[in-house]
Parts: C-alpha cells; sequence; structure tokens
C-alpha cells in the first residue's frame, strides 16, 4: 500500500458507554470506520448521535469502552493516561466551534502555546509560530489580541494553534458553527487546503450541510451507529 492510501484512523467494533446515574448510555456502538491518510471526512447527525464522542475518541481526548482504535499507527484505545497525553500533543491537533483562544495572548502566544511544552529554542518558536500564521492568512494581525478579531480570524489562529506542532491529524468540532456565511466559507476553503496542499486529514462535525459538501466524504451519525457514506 502506498504512502497515499494510508489508514490513518481504523475503528472495529468500537463501542462507548457512559454511566449515568444507575442508568448505562451508549452514544457509539459497534462502529466500523477507515479513515484515509489525505481524507475530508464530515460527520452528521442528530444532536445526540454520539459525533463529538466519535470525534473526542479519534483525538484520543477520551477512550473507547470497546472495540480496536487505530490512529497514527499508535493503538489509542490502550494507551495509560500519559501516554496518551504525550501521543495527542504529537499527532492530533483540535479546533473547536467557540475557538478557545487565552484572551490575555496576543494571536501570535496563543500560537505558541502547544511549543512552550516542547524543548525548541525560543527562536525556532517565533519561526514556527510565524510560518503558520502566514499559512491561515493572519501575517498582519499577530500582535492582535482575540477581542480585536473578527470571528473568522480567531478561528484561523485557533486553526494556526492546531496546525503549529505539524499533526497529521485535524478535528474539528462543528468550526463553522459561530461564523457569518462568508467567514465559514473562507475557513472551508483553509481547511480544504490543509488537506489538498499540505496533506492533513480532517474529520470535521458539522450540522452545516454547506460546510459537509466540502469535505471527500460524509457520513451521518444515527443513535451511535453509522448510517450511510456518500461521495463528497
Ligand atoms: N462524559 C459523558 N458522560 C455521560 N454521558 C455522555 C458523556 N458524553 C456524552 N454523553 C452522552 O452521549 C450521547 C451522545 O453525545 P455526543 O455529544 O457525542 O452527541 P453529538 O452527536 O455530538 O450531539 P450534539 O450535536 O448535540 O453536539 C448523549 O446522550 C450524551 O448525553
Amino acid at each position: 500500500m502506498s504512502e497515499h492510501n494510508r489508514i490513518l484512523i481504523k475503528c472495529r467494533n468500537l463501542t462507548k458507554h457512559y454511566k449515568k446515574g444507575s442508568r448505562l448510555v451508549t452514544p457509539l456502538e459497534g462502529l466500523d470506520l477507515d479513515v484515509q491518510q489525505g481524507e475530508f471526512l464530515a460527520l452528521m447527525g442528530p444532536s445526540g448521535s454520539g459525533k463529538t464522542t466519535l470525534l473526542n475518541l479519534m483525538a484520543g481526548i477520551d477512550q473507547p469502552s470497546e472495540g480496536l482504535l487505530e490512529v497514527c499507527g499508535e493503538e489509542i484505545g490502550k494507551l495509560s493516561r500519559s501516554r496518551l497525553a504525550r501521543w495527542r500533543a504529537a499527532n492530533v491537533g483540535y479546533i473547536f466551534q467557540l475557538y478557545h483562544l487565552v484572551p490575555v495572548l496576543t494571536a501570535f502566544e496563543n500560537v505558541e502555546l502547544p511549543l512552550l511544552l516542547s524543548n525548541m529554542s525560543r527562536r525556532e518558536r517565533r519561526e514556527r509560530v510565524e510560518h503558520t500564521l502566514a499559512l491561515v492568512g493572519l501575517d498582519g494581525r499577530m500582535h492582535h489580541f482575540p477581542k480585536e478579531l473578527s470571528g473568522g480570524q480567531e478561528q484561523r489562529v485557533a486553526i494556526a494553534r492546531a496546525l503549529v506542532t505539524s499533526p497529521d491529524l485535524l478535528v474539528a468540532d462543528e468550526p463553522t458553527g459561530d461564523l457569518d456565511r462568508e467567514a465559514a466559507d473562507s475557513v472551508l476553503q483553509l481547511l480544504h487546503q490543509l488537506v489538498t496542499e499540505y496533506g492533513k486529514t480532517i474529520v470535521m462535525v458539522t450540522h452545516d450541510p454547506r460546510a459537509a459538501e466540502r469535505a471527500h466524504r460524509l457520513l451521518h451519525l444515527e443513535k451511535g451507529r453509522l448510517l450511510e457514506t456518500e461521495a463528497g
């Protein structure tokens, strides 16, 4: 198999249970799925269908109750919490609906944050942050605070923060959910470019059919199960 069609995410019989009082909730049940490296995958489904649960499992934020979950060559379902945290820092960037930027830090400082844990020199960090902010089209806004930026620009800073450690996988939970149409289109175009030009793999949860259209593949979840697959 060539590098081009390497499977980056492999789920087999993936199942997640939570205890809610005396009840057992099962947001994901018996899910089988392969995601190729360089794929842009959209996940849709009604509220409570398990989309965020699946995204969090793929990103190593949560761990499955049953089944196999291999991501970026590692079986992450069985890693200890500390190894999982290290794996996540090296392999995954997370993009949130509401950006989650630190308000008292500039765009530059927000993007630099994930690098502070590495042993990179200050100069290396600066070069990396400047390069990444330029890549998302924000080289002129590096020293602005989040409140001085538009929603679309804030999301670009958040995307730069997710990208700055060079992860193979980006997961995005409703990345355009809080943006107007124009800003949403521009963020989607950027995500598409990250896949086509930089070889990133993106899994995106969305309620927006126009956002889903930009993906290569659309999956529907319903009550924790996969319904159908469509070409994008
Ligand atoms: N940590 C948790 N503890 C208990 N139950 C949980 C937990 N996380 C998720 N659930 C439950 O799992 C189900 C699926 O939740 P999930 O957030 O994955 O759905 P979703 O499809 O992303 O919904 P939405 O579109 O509203 O964000 C819900 O019933 C939720 O209450």
